[in-house]
């Protein structure tokens, strides 16, 4: 665990320990255009971790989780899922470890209307050409809550039920790491906490590892820490963050 209020830096902690670490980014530039929206930033994120990433609109969180999850390419650096270099693998080969090795929770769910709950929370492995573990799959739907409604569409759900179901769906291939990406945004407190509940429960109970993007200080008090954002670079990192401290800190950011 790195130290709390760590040091600001513009290149973030140095990627060390790889064999610990879920996710390493090493020296990421992303520009679009003669926009710097990841600027040289260097961050591991250790198995097992929860991690929050914070900052204001525009300072790079979401290149940053698409950079670090396959999802986009950055202009430089270089992008590390285990031992797996993104930059190496073709389109194809990127699609196949985004769904197998990798869960996404976004703010808008992403169900697919006509599937019904179950198929939804399967369609990772379906995709993959895999079935499903009945053990596996039966323990992420009961800790979700989704038991009862596995039969059910997306519309006959709540949008906090949605969001459940969306990350069932993300656990279901056991992936080696979590992005999310303001997913609770859409909820209301109470059921935004019954979603941050679930990630911190994936970490806690089966070891997972998990990158949240808010911008809620209550849902970055779920993290183990919190990494803040500024103009594209890491500027703090503050671990075991409470709604209070984080918003102390966002205000001097
Ligand atoms: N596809 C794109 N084309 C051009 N510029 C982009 C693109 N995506 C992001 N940017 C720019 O990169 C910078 C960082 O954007 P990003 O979406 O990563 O910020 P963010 O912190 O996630 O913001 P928000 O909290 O508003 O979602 C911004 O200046 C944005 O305008």
């Amino acid at each position: 665990m790195p130290a709390p209020n760590a040091a600001p830096s513009t290149a973030g902690r140095p990627a060390a320990d790889p064999g610990g670490a879920a996710v390493t980014l090493e020296r990421v530039t992303k520009q679009y255009g003669r926009v710097t929206a990841l600027d040289n930033v260097s961050w591991s994120f250790r198995r097992g971790s929860f991690t929050a990433i914070m900052g204001a609109s525009g300072s790079g969180k979401s290149t940053f989780l698409h950079c670090a999850s396959g999802l986009d390419r950055p202009t430089s650096g270089r992008v590390r899922l285990g031992d797996t270099d993104l930059g190496r693998m073709k389109e194809a080969q990127l699609t196949r470890l985004r769904r197998d090795r990798v869960g996404f929770v976004f703010q808008g769910y992403n169900l697919v209307p006509s599937m019904d709950v179950e198929r939804n929370i399967t369609l990772p492995l379906f995709l993959g050409g895999r079935t499903a573990d009945p053990r596996w799959l039966t323990e992420v739907v009961h800790r979700v809550g989704m038991a009862e409604r596995l039969a059910h569409k997306p519309a006959q759900l709540s949008g906090g039920q949605q969001q459940r179901v969306a990350v069932a769906r993300a656990l279901v291939t056991r992936p080696e790491i979590v992005f999310a990406d303001e997913p609770t945004a859409a909820l209301d407190p109470r059921t935004a906490g019954h979603v941050l509940r679930l990630l911190r429960e994936a970490v806690d109970a089966t070891g997972q590892t998990v990158v949240l993007v808010t911008h809620d200080p209550t849902a970055a008090a779920w993290a183990d820490s919190a990494l803040f954002l500024s103009e594209g670079r890491i500027v703090d990192e503050l671990a075991a963050p409470t709604a209070a401290t984080v918003l102390t800190r966002w205000e001097t950011l």
